[in-house]
């Protein structure tokens, strides 16, 4: 039987409520979710209802950092737990607030401050156009018609679309259209920018440039805070802060190099335990 993980939280400074950091960043208390579902999976508990599922808890968290990274292995939760972040997913138990709101009561105001970048950019594209998507996002800051147009087309060009404003969504490469996903929700001026896997259709050279991108918005004050999920452990490693997820629990927090030595670490301890001491260790 695999030994349980150790919980473990190494020194990261963290938000307090009164002192601005809570008002400032995530304060998630007791948070549990459960899903509807007869049988719990591998590393699964049954919810606190009949027919239903814990995926993600109990989580406590406060987070002020300006980027914020999560990692873990498929299925662990982290999707489960950013999504609580702009109450896509209700907690059945605890609290969520975002920036000083809650989640469920305050959804909206929530949603007004945090931009959400699906892993699946289709999810969230919903103009005909690439251009018409970024004008959308647009409205509420530029009212006037030629104007939106062009911020618009400027936003396209930073983002590697120039020329494609035209273009259907449909038409574009994944890659464009993870870019475009990205752009159109950057255009909303986000407060929290809560990315699910924003560089997994990228190139190389795309992928270091959006990745440069979303950790320099906090320091160049296009947000307050980014928390973004990946399987890139480089780019885990450059947070202020990471959190390593398994089984639906925050199995280790540190400085993003921190958590990421603990997480390779723990996954070439599985696997030896699993597969045998020499099981693929030179290519972590
Ligand atoms: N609505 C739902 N109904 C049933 N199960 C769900 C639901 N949402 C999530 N789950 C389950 O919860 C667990 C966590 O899912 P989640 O998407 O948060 O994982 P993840 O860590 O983001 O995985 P990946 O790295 O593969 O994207 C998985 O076992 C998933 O199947």
């Amino acid at each position: 039987m695999e030994p349980s993980i150790t919980r473990h939280r190494e020194n990261v400074t963290q938000g307090q409520p009164g002192n601005g950091g809570a008002a400032s960043g995530l304060e998630l208390r007791d948070v549990v979710v459960d899903v509807p579902g007869a049988a719990p999976g591998p590393g699964q508990s049954t919810g606190s209802e009949a027919g239903t599922v814990r995926v993600l808890g109990p989580v406590d968290l406060m987070a002020s950092e300006p980027t914020v990274a999560v990692i873990g292995a498929n299925g662990s939760g982290k999707s489960t737990l950013i999504r609580l972040l702009n109450g896509l997913v209700p907690p059945a138990v605890g609290s969520v607030r975002v920036h000083g709101l809650d989640a469920v009561t305050e959804t909206t105001a929530v949603r007004a401050r945090t931009g959400f970048v699906f892993t699946d950019p289709l999810v969230q594209l919903v103009m005909p156009t690439a251009g018409e998507d970024v004008e959308l996002s647009l409205r509420r800051t530029h009212r006037r018609r030629p104007e939106r147009r062009m911020a618009a087309e400027r936003l396209l060009q930073e983002h590697g679309l120039g020329g494609l404003g035209h273009r259907s969504i449909y038409d574009l490469s994944g890659g464009q259209r993870q870019r475009l996903a990205l752009a159109s929700v950057l255009a909303t001026d986000p407060v929290l920018l809560v990315a699910d896997e924003p560089t997994t259709l990228l190139d190389l050279d795309w992928t270091l440039e959006v990745q440069e991108l979303l950790l320099s918005l906090p320091g160049s004050g296009r947000c307050e805070q980014i928390v973004y999920t990946t399987h890139d452990l480089d780019f885990a490693a450059q947070a202020d802060r990471c959190l390593v997820i398994a089984d639906g629990q925050i199995v280790h927090d540190a400085t993003g190099p921190a958590a990421v030595q603990w997480y390779r670490t723990d996954v070439l301890a599985r696997r030896a335990r699993r597969d045998g001491p020499d099981a693929g260790t030179g290519r972590l």
